[in-house]
């Protein structure tokens, strides 16, 4: 028997089950590689206090990283919701420790329902001791202006723009999403010398909680199977609209993407990407 390959998440805990960790490992089992999980954080609004981050002590985060390894092993890792420096550090240090080849950082900030998932006083470790250690960085439009001193983005001329900027922060791939944007939902990657727009239909929907971690959990898992770079991206890319076409509420609050579509519906969409300058 050929084992799946195992990819681990480095995330917080959402728990309406939309994003973060629980998100990442319903794509990680569609895309049938072995997930694991360290929980840094758990999100959820106490009824009393109104208190939504419950942060993981680094002993705990340390103690999920080393089971994980020694148990499994990991062929590609990911991170998410790391919510403070000192766990940036932590991560920064097991991931340069470990011999693992593909590393994703989703620079995560904000939730779509305004959570805070990143303190302030951490972007700078995000800067200089986590990006460098990156196959690929995957910033939506908001979190690429923080990394970017606040420079406005709002076409896809100045999406190309921060893309080429943010390679400057040592990612060997910098993938800047512009789902934000009007129009068809178009992602630039750069690698240091190419940009390539990865171009899908717009979905006319509120239900997108969740998105973003979908889509690098994908390009992790694809990266662990051994795609490039740029296939990992456009397959995934082609996963997380699907789920997105597929989204659905339970309630009025915003939902979920539905992991389980692709497989489900078999209607994948057509990624249109195209190599410019
Ligand atoms: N309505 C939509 N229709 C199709 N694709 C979308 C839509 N919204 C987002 N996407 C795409 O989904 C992927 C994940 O997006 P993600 O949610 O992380 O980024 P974003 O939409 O740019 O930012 P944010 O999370 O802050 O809304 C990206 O490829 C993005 O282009
Ligand atoms: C614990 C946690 N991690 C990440 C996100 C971001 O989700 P999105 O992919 O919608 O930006 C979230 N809402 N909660």
């Amino acid at each position: 028997m050929e084992y799946p390959a195992r990819v681990i998440t480095i995330a917080g805990s959402a728990a309406g089950g939309s994003a973060g960790i629980q998100a990442d490992l319903k794509t990680f089992q569609e895309l049938d590689v072995y997930g694991m999980s360290v929980v840094t954080a758990i999100v959820g609004r106490h009824p009393k206090t109104n208190k939504n981050v419950h942060p993981q002590t680094i002993e705990a985060i340390e103690a999920q990283f080393e089971t994980a390894m020694k148990q499994v092993g990991m062929d590609a890792l990911k991170t998410g919701m790391l919510f403070s420096k000192e766990v940036i550090e932590v991560v920064a240090g097991l991931i340069k420790e470990s011999t693992i080849e593909s590393v994703v950082i989703d620079p995560v900030m904000v939730g779509k329902m305004d959570s805070k998932l990143l303190k302030e006083d951490a972007i700078e470790a995000m800067k200089k001791r986590l990006i460098p250690l990156a196959t690929i960085i995957t910033p939506n439009i908001p979190e690429a202006r923080f990394l970017l001193d606040d420079r406005p983005i709002t076409n896809v001329e100045e999406l190309k723009q921060a893309a080429i900027d943010l390679y400057e922060l040592g990612s060997k791939f910098v993938l800047v999403k512009g789902g934000r944007l009007e129009g068809p939902a178009i992602d630039v990657l750069y690698d240091g010398q190419n940009l390539t727009l990865f171009e899908a239909p717009r979905i006319d929907t509120v239900n997108t909680s969740g998105a973003g971690c979908t889509y690098s959990a994908a390009i992790a898992a694809y990266l662990a199977k051994g795609t490039t770079v740029e296939k990992a991206v456009e397959q995934a890319k082609q996963f997380v609209t699907t789920a997105i076409n597929h989204g659905f509420t339970y309630t009025e609050m915003v939902g979920p993407t539905y992991h389980a579509s692709q497989r489900k519906y078999g209607d994948a969409f057509q990624i249109k990407v195209e190599k410019t300058n």
